[in-house]
């Protein structure tokens, strides 16, 4: 096409021009070279800005990572992988906040689980749940990494900075982290410092995340859709194993093409559905059965919160009894749980001023309480001690995608 008329043409008028231009990439960069105004107005249509970001590697060299936090990231992966291989019979347990809003009561939380970590260390492998990013099935806060005010600033560069300093004090203090993927970004900032990824029941289907896990190098659980279904879940556990070559950006922040090897250790995570929960054994026999159809190893964890106690926080203890005592009777195939917990009971709105927040209450889902919390997993502990040592691996049955796969 000829963009002779063009000079004369009235673009920047209103009502829109009478003509569509043609999708024609070497019109639209003449036309860019004449007049960005126009362009910037045909494609910025629902843009209200676009800030500049530190890249990962720059928030990498701010806040660098320590001999001590780097131990606990590399014990933490090992032991749950091992976990997943049956070398390692413990229970893991995913445990923390919600979502971290405040890094304070955070911080008192990860000290007094450190310390229950330890004491449990012989029967249960504790993981406090970080969980910077939420998804929300339809508005509401994001998350620290967002809007770290909580007050829709959306400071992300803040947010980012304030993520990596919580991560980096948790595992100084020996113990390691898991989080929910959500953003395909954020792991160049973080992942670093985590050790176990939940894709969540939302994102489960989708490929960039599918893509994504394919490359991280932690153990990665795939929660079943939030219908309840598992299939999408296998789906995504098969798509995982495999190399994916995607675009991404690198450390710098620049496009890149990326190039995954695929991740051995993914895994499926029972949370419930919208319908009904899927912890009983019933629920779990079925899981086994997708699992084994798609070749794929027996490895599930079972979230006690979400679909499987309604989001009522007062039924987790019950799920968590009744994983433990399918565990007691024989079954080889649930290696761990997750468990939504603070040091206050229940949860609360956000406030407009937030002087009114409760210390130490969720400002997401409900969450059990510290001392209920110690009382379920220190119960756990005590019911799965002598029933743990014969889970070690001994068949020659897959325990990772890979070795389950042809
Ligand atoms: O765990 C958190 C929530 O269940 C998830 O973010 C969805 O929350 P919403 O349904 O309140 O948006
Ligand atoms: C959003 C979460 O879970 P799910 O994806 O199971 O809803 C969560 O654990 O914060």
């Amino acid at each position: 096409m000829e963009l002779i008329s063009i000079p004369d043409m009235p673009f920047i008028s209103h009502p829109a021009p009478q003509f569509v231009l043609p999708p024609q990439p070497h019109l639209l960069s003449t036309l860019m070279k004449r007049d960005q105004l126009v362009v910037d107005e045909e494609n910025f249509l629902n843009l209200a800005g676009i800030d500049p970001m530190p890249s990962p590697a720059e928030l990498r060299k701010q806040l660098p990572i320590d001999a001590l936090a780097a131990q606990t990231v590399s014990i933490g992966r090992r032991t749950v992988r091992n976990i997943l291989e049956r070398r390692d019979p413990r229970l893991l347990v995913v445990v923390g906040p919600c979502s971290i809003h405040d890094p304070k009561a955070g911080l008192e939380y990860a000290h007094r689980l450190q310390q229950l970590a330890t004491e449990l260390a012989d029967t249960l492998y504790i993981v406090m749940r970080v969980y910077f990013e939420k998804p929300r099935t339809s508005i509401g806060w994001k998350g620290l990494i967002n809007d770290p005010d909580m007050d829709n600033t959306f400071r992300i560069a803040d947010g980012m900075q304030h993520a990596r300093n919580f991560l980096l004090e948790v595992n100084r203090l020996g113990l390691p982290a898991a989080a929910e993927a959500l953003d395909p970004v954020s792991p160049h900032y973080l992942g670093e410092l985590i050790s176990w990824v939940a894709i969540g029941a939302r994102t489960t289907e989708s490929q960039t995340h599918r893509e994504m896990s394919s490359g991280l190098p932690m153990p990665v659980g795939f929660k079943n859709g939030t219908d309840g279904g598992v299939e999408t879940a296998v789906n995504a556990i098969l798509s995982t194993s495999r190399p994916h070559a995607f675009l991404g950006i690198d450390s710098d922040g620049r496009a890149a093409i990326i190039r995954t090897r695929g991740n051995a250790h993914s895994h499926l995570v029972l949370r419930g559905g919208s319908s009904r929960p899927n912890y009983d054994s019933v629920s779990v026999a079925m899981a086994e059965g997708a699992l084994a159809k798609a070749r794929l190893a027996p490895n599930i964890i079972i979230d006690c919160a979400h679909g499987n106690s309604s989001k009522d926080h007062r039924r987790q203890a019950a799920v968590l009894s009744d994983l433990v005592h399918q565990i007691r009777r024989g079954n080889r195939s649930i290696l761990g749980s997750m468990i939504e917990s603070f040091l206050e009971p229940g949860n609360q709105p956000i406030p407009s001023d937030l002087t009114q927040l409760r210390y130490g209450c969720s400002v997401t889902d409900a969450c059990v309480d510290w001392d209920a919390t110690a009382a379920m997993l220190r119960d756990a502990a005590a019911q799965l001690r002598d029933a743990l040592p014969t889970r070690i691996n001994t068949d020659t049955a897959p325990h990772t995608c890979t070795t389950g796969m042809q």
